[in-house]
């Protein structure tokens, strides 16, 4: 099959995140260039805009994915725009990196799932990034070998700095534990089928009435048990770990070893801050797979199945934090397109 030349991306949502692709296709990925912006904010969309040589900054994401030089769509809007945003795309039938989540919810995770279903082949990856980290890729390639045997249990650790404004209980679970569903899903290989949410008194860090920390526990369809421990103001630092337990062996990777000092009687090494920072190589390294399977005409990597998949775990948990207990993820059957 034959490349195509330099693909003409539409970042729709230019905050935190869309902001940082913008410079890293400009910057960092080979293949393609950035020749739209949009944002409901204008000045924020014009000021991006005109960082980049011909790009066009616009309010309306339907008006930008119109444009003849746009081959493909990164949505790095909040949740809530992104279903509309990716049925646009699909009417256009382009190609779109979606940032986690799909959709807020399992109902509009769906209808997402069925539009793309009725084009027929798949359009989306979904900007589950953990799946590009150098330390999950190994950890996923160990595990492949079976040499440590069958995966019994992974233990997780999820800690933020602080959470932003607005911020409730439920989004420890739907915005930040999403990641562990995703990744659980992709290393184990095994639906998620069940969730319980525990809380301790909740810490004096966390703003007032949030929940912070939370303990969540998943069963999975392969009899494999996994605990998150999700604090998202923890006030130290950016740490995302994981461990998993097999039946020869086990495998931890996220220590941020990659330097230890030792000095004036004291050895250590440096904790992240943020995710920007912490996962920069997976963010580069999912962009160019995304550009690089784009040009070849191919989609590859995390699916709109999978993304709908984690809505269905985010509802069982947020339903498990509300009420207590363990609540059971309902999920439809998986559309062939996804098998
Ligand atoms: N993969 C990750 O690690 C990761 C990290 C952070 C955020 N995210 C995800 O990225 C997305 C964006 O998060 P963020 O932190 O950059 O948010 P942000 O608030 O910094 O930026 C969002 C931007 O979208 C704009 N916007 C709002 N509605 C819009 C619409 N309908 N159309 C176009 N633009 C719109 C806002 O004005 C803002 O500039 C979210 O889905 C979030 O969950 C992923
Ligand atoms: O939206 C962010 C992002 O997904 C990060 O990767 C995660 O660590 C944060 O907890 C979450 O709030």
């Amino acid at each position: 099959m034959t490349e195509r030349a330099t693909l003409g991306v539409a970042v729709i949502g230019t905050g935190k995140m869309g902001a940082d692709h913008v410079r890293r296709i400009q910057e960092v990925t080979s293949g393609a260039r950035v020749t739209a912006v949009v944002d409901v904010d204008a000045e924020r969309a014009k000021s991006v805009a005109a960082r980049v040589d011909g790009c066009t900054a616009h309010t309306d994401p339907a008006a930008a994915m119109a444009s003849a030089d746009v081959d493909a769509v990164i949505i790095a809007s909040p949740g809530p725009a992104h279903e509309a945003a990716l049925l646009t795309a699909f009417e256009h039938d382009l190609p779109v990196l979606c940032e986690k989540p799909l959709t807020p919810d399992a109902e509009s995770a769906l209808r997402v799932v069925e539009a793309e279903r009725k084009l027929g082949r798949r359009r989306v990856q979904v900007g589950f990034m953990r799946r590009y980290d150098a330390e999950y890729m190994k950890l996923k390639s160990l595990l492949e070998t079976g040499q440590l045997g069958r995966p019994l249990m992974l233990h997780n650790r999820h800690r933020n700095v602080a959470s932003p404004p607005g911020w409730t209980s439920e989004m420890l679970i739907n915005d930040s534990v999403t990641h562990e569903m995703d990744v659980t899903r992709w290393l184990l290989g095994h639906e998620i089928t069940a969730v319980t949410v525990l809380a301790p008194t909740p810490s004096g860090n966390a703003p007032d009435g949030i929940r912070d920390p939370q303990f969540v526990i998943f069963e999975t369809d392969g009899g494999a048990i996994v605990d998150v421990e999700i604090y998202v103001n923890c006030g130290f630092g950016y740490q995302v770990q994981a461990e998993v337990v097999c039946e020869r062996g086990t495998a931890r990777v996220g220590d941020g070893h990659a330097m230890v000092t030792n000095a004036a009687g004291r050895w250590g090494g440096i904790i992240t801050q943020d995710y920007i920072e912490r996962f920069a190589d997976a963010y580069d390294r999912e962009v160019q797979a995304w550009v690089d399977a784009t040009r070849r005409g191919e989609v590859t990597g995390p699916s709109t199945w999978d993304g709908y998949a984690v809505a269905a775990v985010c509802e069982a948990g947020v339903k498990a934090l509300e009420e207590g207990g363990r609540v059971e993820v309902e999920l439809v059957e998986r559309p062939a397109l996804y098998l």
